[in-house]
Protein backbone atom coordinates (compact mmCIF):
# COMPACT_ATOMS: atom_id res chain seq x y z
CA UNK A 1 0.00 0.00 0.00
CA UNK A 2 1.83 3.36 -1.28
CA UNK A 3 5.03 1.15 -1.77
CA UNK A 4 6.48 3.78 -3.59
CA UNK A 5 6.05 6.57 -1.35
CA UNK A 6 7.97 4.85 1.42
CA UNK A 7 11.52 5.14 1.60
CA UNK A 8 13.24 1.84 2.21
CA UNK A 9 14.58 2.64 4.98
CA UNK A 10 11.86 3.12 6.76
CA UNK A 11 11.27 -0.78 6.13
CA UNK A 12 10.21 -2.49 9.31
CA UNK A 13 12.79 -4.76 10.65
CA UNK A 14 11.85 -8.03 12.98
CA UNK A 15 13.76 -6.07 15.72
CA UNK A 16 11.34 -3.51 15.51
CA UNK A 17 8.46 -5.04 15.37
CA UNK A 18 9.05 -7.58 18.02
CA UNK A 19 8.89 -4.09 20.61
CA UNK A 20 5.79 -3.79 19.30
CA UNK A 21 2.64 -4.25 21.74
CA UNK A 22 0.78 -7.01 19.88
CA UNK A 23 -2.02 -8.65 20.19
CA UNK A 24 -3.51 -12.73 19.21
CA UNK A 25 -6.39 -14.37 18.91
CA UNK A 26 -5.25 -17.97 17.07
CA UNK A 27 -2.45 -20.12 18.61
CA UNK A 28 -2.69 -23.62 19.88
CA UNK A 29 -0.70 -24.98 22.79
CA UNK A 30 0.03 -28.13 21.07
CA UNK A 31 1.63 -25.96 17.98
CA UNK A 32 3.63 -24.38 20.45
CA UNK A 33 5.83 -26.18 22.50
CA UNK A 34 9.87 -25.62 21.96
CA UNK A 35 11.63 -28.22 20.70
CA UNK A 36 13.88 -28.95 24.05
CA UNK A 37 10.63 -29.19 26.22
CA UNK A 38 9.41 -31.92 23.69
CA UNK A 39 12.64 -33.97 23.82
CA UNK A 40 12.36 -33.60 27.80
CA UNK A 41 9.31 -34.64 28.20
CA UNK A 42 9.24 -37.85 25.91
CA UNK A 43 12.32 -38.63 27.57
CA UNK A 44 10.89 -38.61 30.88
CA UNK A 45 7.74 -40.27 30.18
CA UNK A 46 9.46 -43.05 27.80
CA UNK A 47 8.01 -41.92 24.40
CA UNK A 48 10.10 -43.69 21.77
CA UNK A 49 8.16 -42.18 18.69
CA UNK A 50 10.05 -39.00 18.43
CA UNK A 51 11.85 -38.45 14.68
CA UNK A 52 15.02 -36.99 16.41
CA UNK A 53 16.19 -36.48 19.51
CA UNK A 54 18.13 -33.16 18.91
CA UNK A 55 16.31 -30.22 19.32
CA UNK A 56 16.86 -28.05 16.16
CA UNK A 57 16.68 -31.01 14.24
CA UNK A 58 13.13 -31.87 15.59
CA UNK A 59 12.19 -27.99 15.39
CA UNK A 60 13.07 -28.57 11.76
CA UNK A 61 11.25 -31.62 11.14
CA UNK A 62 7.73 -30.20 12.18
CA UNK A 63 8.08 -27.47 9.95
CA UNK A 64 9.03 -29.82 6.99
CA UNK A 65 6.34 -32.38 8.38
CA UNK A 66 3.71 -29.32 8.44
CA UNK A 67 4.99 -28.36 4.80
CA UNK A 68 2.63 -30.67 3.40
CA UNK A 69 0.26 -29.02 1.23
CA UNK A 70 -2.66 -30.24 2.94
CA UNK A 71 -4.73 -29.83 6.23
CA UNK A 72 -4.73 -33.65 7.23
CA UNK A 73 -1.12 -34.56 6.67
CA UNK A 74 -0.24 -30.76 8.85
CA UNK A 75 -2.06 -32.19 11.34
CA UNK A 76 -0.53 -35.46 11.70
CA UNK A 77 2.90 -33.86 13.61
CA UNK A 78 0.28 -33.09 16.59
CA UNK A 79 0.57 -36.45 17.21
CA UNK A 80 3.94 -36.53 18.64
CA UNK A 81 3.22 -32.83 21.12
CA UNK A 82 -0.36 -34.18 22.13
CA UNK A 83 1.63 -37.96 23.03
CA UNK A 84 4.14 -35.50 25.57
CA UNK A 85 1.09 -33.52 27.18
CA UNK A 86 -0.78 -35.88 29.15
CA UNK A 87 0.36 -35.00 32.53
CA UNK A 88 -0.24 -32.38 35.06
CA UNK A 89 3.53 -31.23 35.22
CA UNK A 90 3.51 -31.66 31.51
CA UNK A 91 0.73 -29.17 31.00
CA UNK A 92 1.42 -26.66 33.05
CA UNK A 93 5.20 -26.90 32.10
CA UNK A 94 3.95 -26.52 28.50
CA UNK A 95 1.44 -23.85 29.75
CA UNK A 96 4.11 -21.66 31.00
CA UNK A 97 6.67 -21.76 28.80
CA UNK A 98 3.84 -20.18 26.12
CA UNK A 99 2.92 -17.44 28.26
CA UNK A 100 6.86 -16.53 28.56
CA UNK A 101 7.66 -17.66 24.98
CA UNK A 102 4.50 -14.82 23.68
CA UNK A 103 5.80 -12.32 26.17
CA UNK A 104 9.02 -12.49 25.32
CA UNK A 105 8.14 -11.29 21.63
CA UNK A 106 6.12 -8.78 23.12
CA UNK A 107 2.80 -10.22 22.93
CA UNK A 108 0.76 -7.95 25.16
CA UNK A 109 -3.04 -10.42 25.06
CA UNK A 110 -3.18 -13.88 23.65
CA UNK A 111 -5.59 -16.08 23.17
CA UNK A 112 -4.41 -19.49 23.56
CA UNK A 113 -6.35 -22.93 22.30
CA UNK A 114 -6.66 -26.67 23.27
CA UNK A 115 -8.23 -29.71 22.97
CA UNK A 116 -8.84 -31.11 26.60
CA UNK A 117 -10.21 -34.20 24.97
CA UNK A 118 -6.76 -35.05 23.35
CA UNK A 119 -5.04 -34.75 26.98
CA UNK A 120 -7.38 -37.77 28.56
CA UNK A 121 -4.72 -40.62 27.84
CA UNK A 122 -2.48 -41.11 31.11
CA UNK A 123 -5.94 -41.03 33.06
CA UNK A 124 -6.33 -36.78 33.74
CA UNK A 125 -9.89 -35.84 34.11
CA UNK A 126 -10.93 -33.03 31.89
CA UNK A 127 -11.30 -30.68 34.79
CA UNK A 128 -7.90 -31.70 35.77
CA UNK A 129 -6.23 -30.69 32.27
CA UNK A 130 -7.91 -27.38 32.60
CA UNK A 131 -6.52 -26.64 35.82
CA UNK A 132 -3.10 -27.51 35.13
CA UNK A 133 -3.14 -25.64 31.78
CA UNK A 134 -4.23 -22.37 34.15
CA UNK A 135 -1.46 -23.23 36.47
CA UNK A 136 0.99 -23.06 33.66
CA UNK A 137 -0.40 -20.02 32.44
CA UNK A 138 -0.26 -17.93 36.02
CA UNK A 139 3.11 -19.33 36.41
CA UNK A 140 4.66 -18.16 32.66
CA UNK A 141 2.47 -14.76 33.14
CA UNK A 142 3.91 -13.68 36.57
CA UNK A 143 7.70 -15.18 35.11
CA UNK A 144 7.43 -12.86 32.60
CA UNK A 145 5.72 -9.75 34.64
CA UNK A 146 8.94 -10.53 36.29
CA UNK A 147 10.92 -10.03 33.31
CA UNK A 148 8.81 -6.58 32.98
CA UNK A 149 7.50 -8.33 30.09
CA UNK A 150 3.37 -8.18 30.98
CA UNK A 151 1.22 -10.18 29.22
CA UNK A 152 -2.76 -11.66 29.72
CA UNK A 153 -3.57 -14.84 28.08
CA UNK A 154 -6.98 -16.14 27.70
CA UNK A 155 -7.48 -19.48 27.18
CA UNK A 156 -10.11 -21.10 24.33
CA UNK A 157 -11.36 -24.71 25.24
CA UNK A 158 -11.09 -26.38 21.44
CA UNK A 159 -13.60 -29.46 20.84
CA UNK A 160 -12.03 -32.03 17.97
CA UNK A 161 -14.75 -31.69 14.63
CA UNK A 162 -14.38 -34.93 14.04
CA UNK A 163 -15.64 -36.69 17.39
CA UNK A 164 -18.27 -35.99 19.71
CA UNK A 165 -17.98 -34.30 22.37
CA UNK A 166 -18.33 -30.68 21.75
CA UNK A 167 -21.38 -29.96 24.20
CA UNK A 168 -19.29 -31.53 26.83
CA UNK A 169 -16.14 -29.31 26.07
CA UNK A 170 -18.57 -26.27 25.61
CA UNK A 171 -19.99 -27.06 29.22
CA UNK A 172 -16.19 -27.48 30.57
CA UNK A 173 -15.55 -24.15 28.97
CA UNK A 174 -18.78 -22.19 30.44
CA UNK A 175 -17.83 -24.05 33.97
CA UNK A 176 -14.17 -22.38 33.64
CA UNK A 177 -15.16 -18.75 32.50
CA UNK A 178 -14.44 -17.15 36.10
CA UNK A 179 -10.91 -19.11 36.13
CA UNK A 180 -9.76 -17.81 33.10
CA UNK A 181 -11.26 -19.38 29.58
CA UNK A 182 -12.84 -16.99 28.22
CA UNK A 183 -14.04 -18.90 25.30
CA UNK A 184 -14.73 -22.19 23.12
CA UNK A 185 -13.51 -23.13 19.16
CA UNK A 186 -13.72 -26.21 16.97
CA UNK A 187 -10.28 -27.60 15.21
CA UNK A 188 -9.15 -30.63 13.29
CA UNK A 189 -9.42 -31.69 9.80
CA UNK A 190 -12.38 -29.31 7.96
CA UNK A 191 -13.61 -31.10 4.78
CA UNK A 192 -16.49 -33.78 6.03
CA UNK A 193 -16.75 -32.59 9.45
CA UNK A 194 -19.20 -29.24 9.08
CA UNK A 195 -19.63 -26.95 11.96
CA UNK A 196 -23.42 -27.85 11.99
CA UNK A 197 -22.00 -31.84 13.40
CA UNK A 198 -21.69 -29.18 16.57
CA UNK A 199 -25.07 -26.81 16.56
CA UNK A 200 -26.01 -28.47 20.12
CA UNK A 201 -22.87 -27.08 21.56
CA UNK A 202 -22.96 -24.02 20.02
CA UNK A 203 -26.76 -23.38 20.88
CA UNK A 204 -25.69 -23.76 24.38
CA UNK A 205 -23.16 -21.31 24.26
CA UNK A 206 -25.14 -18.80 22.89
CA UNK A 207 -27.74 -19.31 25.61
CA UNK A 208 -25.02 -19.20 28.03
CA UNK A 209 -23.62 -15.72 26.88
CA UNK A 210 -20.55 -17.40 25.65
CA UNK A 211 -18.10 -16.80 22.95
CA UNK A 212 -17.23 -18.82 20.35
CA UNK A 213 -14.97 -18.68 17.02
CA UNK A 214 -15.08 -21.61 14.42
CA UNK A 215 -12.11 -23.00 11.95
CA UNK A 216 -13.69 -22.34 8.90
CA UNK A 217 -12.85 -21.55 5.44
CA UNK A 218 -9.39 -22.82 5.72
CA UNK A 219 -9.53 -26.33 3.93
CA UNK A 220 -13.13 -26.24 2.93
CA UNK A 221 -14.86 -22.88 1.00
CA UNK A 222 -17.65 -21.12 1.59
CA UNK A 223 -20.08 -23.41 2.60
CA UNK A 224 -18.56 -24.11 5.82
CA UNK A 225 -18.02 -20.24 6.45
CA UNK A 226 -21.77 -19.59 5.90
CA UNK A 227 -22.28 -22.36 8.25
CA UNK A 228 -20.07 -21.20 10.98
CA UNK A 229 -21.78 -17.65 10.80
CA UNK A 230 -25.34 -18.12 10.21
CA UNK A 231 -26.25 -21.67 11.74
CA UNK A 232 -23.95 -21.70 14.80
CA UNK A 233 -23.64 -18.34 15.00
CA UNK A 234 -19.86 -17.97 15.45
CA UNK A 235 -17.91 -14.53 16.45
CA UNK A 236 -15.09 -14.77 14.81
CA UNK A 237 -14.31 -17.06 12.18
CA UNK A 238 -11.04 -19.18 12.41
CA UNK A 239 -8.87 -18.41 9.23
CA UNK A 240 -11.43 -17.93 7.12
CA UNK A 241 -9.76 -17.11 4.14
CA UNK A 242 -11.99 -18.45 1.76
CA UNK A 243 -13.97 -15.51 1.79
CA UNK A 244 -12.00 -14.31 -0.71
CA UNK A 245 -14.16 -17.16 -3.02
CA UNK A 246 -16.99 -14.53 -2.57
CA UNK A 247 -15.26 -11.35 -3.98
CA UNK A 248 -15.32 -11.20 -8.06
CA UNK A 249 -13.01 -8.88 -10.00
CA UNK A 250 -15.22 -7.42 -12.80
CA UNK A 251 -13.97 -6.07 -16.30
CA UNK A 252 -12.64 -2.87 -14.69
CA UNK A 253 -10.94 -5.15 -12.50
CA UNK A 254 -12.56 -3.54 -9.36
CA UNK A 255 -13.71 -6.30 -6.49
CA UNK A 256 -17.27 -6.91 -5.69
CA UNK A 257 -18.47 -8.78 -3.08
CA UNK A 258 -21.02 -11.23 -3.14
CA UNK A 259 -24.11 -11.25 -0.42
CA UNK A 260 -21.33 -13.61 2.07
CA UNK A 261 -18.32 -11.15 1.70
CA UNK A 262 -20.64 -8.14 2.42
CA UNK A 263 -21.87 -10.10 5.52
CA UNK A 264 -18.38 -10.60 6.97
CA UNK A 265 -16.94 -7.13 6.26
CA UNK A 266 -20.52 -5.24 7.36
CA UNK A 267 -20.68 -6.69 10.06
CA UNK A 268 -17.17 -6.39 11.25
CA UNK A 269 -16.48 -10.32 11.86
CA UNK A 270 -13.18 -11.28 12.50
CA UNK A 271 -10.46 -13.16 10.76
CA UNK A 272 -8.07 -14.91 12.27
CA UNK A 273 -5.58 -14.91 9.93
CA UNK A 274 -2.40 -17.27 9.66
CA UNK A 275 -0.24 -16.94 6.81
CA UNK A 276 2.58 -19.44 7.38
CA UNK A 277 -0.07 -22.44 8.21
CA UNK A 278 -1.96 -21.55 4.79
CA UNK A 279 1.30 -21.76 3.22
CA UNK A 280 2.20 -24.70 4.42
CA UNK A 281 -1.43 -26.89 4.28
CA UNK A 282 -1.96 -25.54 0.59
CA UNK A 283 -4.78 -22.86 1.53
CA UNK A 284 -2.99 -20.14 0.26
CA UNK A 285 -0.46 -20.26 -2.56
CA UNK A 286 2.37 -17.90 -0.72
CA UNK A 287 2.88 -14.82 1.40
CA UNK A 288 2.87 -12.51 -1.31
CA UNK A 289 0.01 -13.60 -2.80
CA UNK A 290 -1.99 -14.22 0.44
CA UNK A 291 -5.56 -13.18 0.76
CA UNK A 292 -4.78 -11.11 3.70
CA UNK A 293 -3.46 -8.26 1.12
CA UNK A 294 -6.74 -7.56 -0.84
CA UNK A 295 -8.93 -7.85 2.55
CA UNK A 296 -6.90 -5.66 4.55
CA UNK A 297 -7.12 -3.40 1.31
CA UNK A 298 -11.17 -3.75 1.68
CA UNK A 299 -10.86 -3.51 5.34
CA UNK A 300 -12.78 -6.12 6.17
CA UNK A 301 -11.61 -6.99 10.36
CA UNK A 302 -8.21 -8.87 9.77
CA UNK A 303 -6.37 -9.96 12.50
CA UNK A 304 -2.77 -11.79 11.89
CA UNK A 305 -1.85 -14.44 14.05
CA UNK A 306 0.42 -17.66 14.46
CA UNK A 307 -1.55 -20.53 14.55
CA UNK A 308 1.20 -23.20 15.38
CA UNK A 309 4.38 -21.47 16.20
CA UNK A 310 6.21 -24.87 16.23
CA UNK A 311 4.53 -26.44 12.76
CA UNK A 312 5.27 -23.31 11.26
CA UNK A 313 8.83 -22.31 12.77
CA UNK A 314 7.42 -18.74 13.61
CA UNK A 315 6.20 -16.21 16.10
CA UNK A 316 3.60 -13.87 15.89
CA UNK A 317 6.58 -10.90 15.11
CA UNK A 318 7.89 -13.17 12.09
CA UNK A 319 4.19 -13.48 10.57
CA UNK A 320 3.96 -9.63 10.86
CA UNK A 321 7.82 -9.20 9.87
CA UNK A 322 6.58 -11.80 6.03
CA UNK A 323 4.02 -9.32 5.94
CA UNK A 324 6.10 -6.78 5.97
CA UNK A 325 8.25 -7.59 2.93
CA UNK A 326 5.07 -9.13 1.22
CA UNK A 327 2.93 -5.50 1.17
CA UNK A 328 5.54 -3.09 2.71
CA UNK A 329 3.02 -2.77 5.58
CA UNK A 330 4.32 0.34 7.68
CA UNK A 331 3.88 0.79 11.48
CA UNK A 332 0.23 2.05 10.63
CA UNK A 333 -0.89 -1.19 8.96
CA UNK A 334 0.89 -3.07 11.98
CA UNK A 335 -1.42 -0.95 14.84
CA UNK A 336 -4.47 -1.48 12.66
CA UNK A 337 -4.18 -5.61 12.70
CA UNK A 338 -3.55 -5.02 16.10
CA UNK A 339 -6.73 -2.81 17.32
CA UNK A 340 -8.52 -4.54 15.14
CA UNK A 341 -7.45 -7.87 17.29
CA UNK A 342 -7.92 -6.34 20.46
CA UNK A 343 -11.38 -5.29 19.65
CA UNK A 344 -11.95 -8.86 18.45
CA UNK A 345 -11.12 -10.67 22.05
CA UNK A 346 -13.16 -12.88 24.28
CA UNK A 347 -12.51 -10.74 27.86
CA UNK A 348 -15.07 -8.02 28.63
CA UNK A 349 -14.93 -4.42 26.65
CA UNK A 350 -13.74 -2.25 29.63
CA UNK A 351 -10.40 -4.82 29.52
CA UNK A 352 -10.11 -4.47 26.03
CA UNK A 353 -10.19 -0.72 26.21
CA UNK A 354 -7.32 -0.53 28.70
CA UNK A 355 -5.51 -2.90 26.87
CA UNK A 356 -6.17 -0.51 23.52
CA UNK A 357 -5.73 2.79 25.40
CA UNK A 358 -3.08 1.77 27.80
CA UNK A 359 -0.69 -0.34 25.94
CA UNK A 360 -1.20 -0.49 22.27
CA UNK A 361 -1.53 3.35 21.23
CA UNK A 362 1.04 4.38 23.61
CA UNK A 363 3.08 1.50 22.31
CA UNK A 364 2.68 2.33 18.72
CA UNK A 365 2.89 6.17 19.33
CA UNK A 366 6.36 5.40 21.06
CA UNK A 367 7.59 3.31 18.04
CA UNK A 368 6.64 5.54 15.58
CA UNK A 369 8.12 8.42 16.88
CA UNK A 370 11.59 6.86 18.10
CA UNK A 371 11.94 5.21 14.10
CA UNK A 372 10.43 8.54 12.10
O1 LIG B 1 -5.06 -24.76 11.41
C1 LIG B 1 -5.65 -25.67 11.97
N1 LIG B 1 -6.82 -26.12 11.46
C2 LIG B 1 -7.56 -27.09 12.05
N2 LIG B 1 -7.17 -27.71 13.17
C3 LIG B 1 -5.99 -27.33 13.70
C4 LIG B 1 -5.20 -26.31 13.16
N3 LIG B 1 -4.11 -26.18 13.91
C5 LIG B 1 -4.20 -27.07 14.91
N4 LIG B 1 -5.36 -27.77 14.79
C6 LIG B 1 -5.86 -28.86 15.65
O2 LIG B 1 -6.30 -28.30 16.88
C7 LIG B 1 -5.98 -29.19 17.91
C8 LIG B 1 -6.10 -28.51 19.25
O3 LIG B 1 -5.19 -27.48 19.43
C9 LIG B 1 -4.61 -29.70 17.51
O4 LIG B 1 -4.27 -30.88 18.17
C10 LIG B 1 -4.77 -29.88 16.02
O5 LIG B 1 -5.28 -31.17 15.74
ZN1 LIG C 1 -5.83 -23.19 14.12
Amino acid sequence: MGGILKPMSQTLTLEQIRRAPKVLLHDHLDGGLRPETIIELADAIGYAGLPSSNATELGAWFTAAADSGSLERYLETFGHTVAVMQTRDALERVAAECAEDLAADGVVYAEVRYAPEQHLEAGLELEEVVEAVQAGFALGCARAAGRGESIRVGTLLTAMRHAARSSEIAELAVRYRDAGVVGFDIAGAEAGHPPTRHLDAFEYLRRENAHFTIHAGEAFGLPSIWEALQWCGADRLGHGVRIVDDIHHGGDGQPSLGRLASYVRDKRVPLEMCPSSNVQTGAAESIQSHPIGLLRQLRFRVTVNTDNRLQSGTTLSAEFAKLVEAFDYDWDDLEWFTVNAMKSAFVPFDERLALINGRIKPGFAQLKWATQ
